[in-house]
């Protein structure tokens, strides 16, 4: 069951997203996930026309105190679904103003059943291309919505106008050079493009969309590492887990392919703050130039030390 991670700034449009997706006649079928801070819960009313099933977590923050909640509606969810009382597809969990999808993505990989049904698929922002500005200038966790997502639903296009969209695609994109940027009116986006982004399998570029990166107002940026030597993967891994141990809080999300040595599949790697995780993939191909080259998103991060490490990683250096 795919799973895609859902988030946004507070009047973004997620309520707009998820109301289009349980009420339109798109022929597919969506389990969601809703969580609001408080009592009255979201927008359950206005979660129209519910052929779908939402279930409505209303203990707090999702991804600080509720992972347990989290786990109990995933496997509530199966149930009904092998007892036959509900019937989806693909699964969407809404959240609201993350600033960290660590304990949630988490949740997807430390329990045995949840992990056996559901995939985690990739994470979605939604961003309010009308405020974004006055969210980054703030220093609010904007920025970091942005650096951990895999795409980026550009909302309200109705109220820019077309150079001002285009600077904050432009924005967007240097702060996280891998998502795709989708602008969108009523968040209305072809739905086939929030399920298969695979970013926590593997794909097959890196798609890295700017070659420009620059440092944000807050610190945030974006680099990427390049290296033509083969890779000791102990190195690398010996390398990494001090870095996530360091900077794990300040690294929003890295992602690479890397060519190591004596290796005739590539390896791709990923991570979100601690959490990474390195897999085989497919055999490189005969025409294909064998290099490595990662990606990586986060706050104050010194990339002429990065560089330096990494290059320490090449094998037989
Ligand atoms: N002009 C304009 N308004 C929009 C658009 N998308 C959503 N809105 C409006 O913006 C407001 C907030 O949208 P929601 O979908 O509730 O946003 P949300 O992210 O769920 O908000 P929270 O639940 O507060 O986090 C609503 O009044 C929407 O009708 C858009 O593309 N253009």
């Amino acid at each position: 069951m795919p799973v895609t991670l859902v988030t946004g700034f507070l009047g973004s449009g997620k309520t707009t997203l998820l109301n289009r997706i349980l009420s339109e006649h798109h022929g597919h079928r969506f389990a969601v996930i809703v969580n609001e801070i408080g009592q009255i819960g979201i927008d359950n009313e206005l979660i129209v026309n519910v052929e779908e099933e939402v279930m409505e977590m209303t203990n707090g923050c999702l991804c600080c105190t509720v992972r347990e909640d989290l786990l109990v509606a995933l496997k509530k969810l199966l149930q009904s679904r092998n007892k036959g009382e509900a019937r989806f597809e693909g699964l969407l969990i809404e959240t609201t103003g993350l600033a960290n999808p660590g304990p949630i993505i988490q949740t997807f990989f430390l329990d045995e059943t949840i992990q056996t049904y559901y995939e985690l698929d990739g994470i979605v922002t939604v961003v309010d291309a009308y405020h974004i500005q006055q969210h980054f200038e703030k220093g609010m966790e904007a920025e970091e919505q942005v650096a951990f997502a895999d795409l980026i639903i550009l909302n309200k296009q109705d109220l820019v106008t077309t150079s001002q969209l285009k600077e904050v695609k432009y924005q967007i994109q240097s702060l996280n050079p891998t998502a795709q940027i989708v602008p969108t009116v009523n968040s209305e986006i072809d739905f086939s493009l929030l399920f298969g982004i695979q970013t926590f399998r593997t794909r097959d570029t890196l798609d890295i969309r700017s070659h420009f990166p620059k440092e944000h107002l807050t610190g945030v940026q974006s680099f990427v590492l390049r290296e033509e030597r083969p890779i000791d993967m102990v190195k690398l891994n010996h390398w990494m887990t001090a870095v996530v141990s360091e900077l794990g809080e300040y690294l929003y999300r890295y992602k690479g392919i890397i060519a190591a040595q004596g290796m005739d599949r590539r390896v791709v790697f990923q991570g979100v703050h601690t959490l990474f995780a390195a897999s085989y993939d497919r055999p490189w191909k005969q025409e294909e130039e064998r290099k490595s080259e990662v990606v990586f998103i986060g706050k104050g991060l010194n990339k002429v030390w990065f560089e330096e490490h990494f290059h320490n990683c090449v094998a037989d250096h």
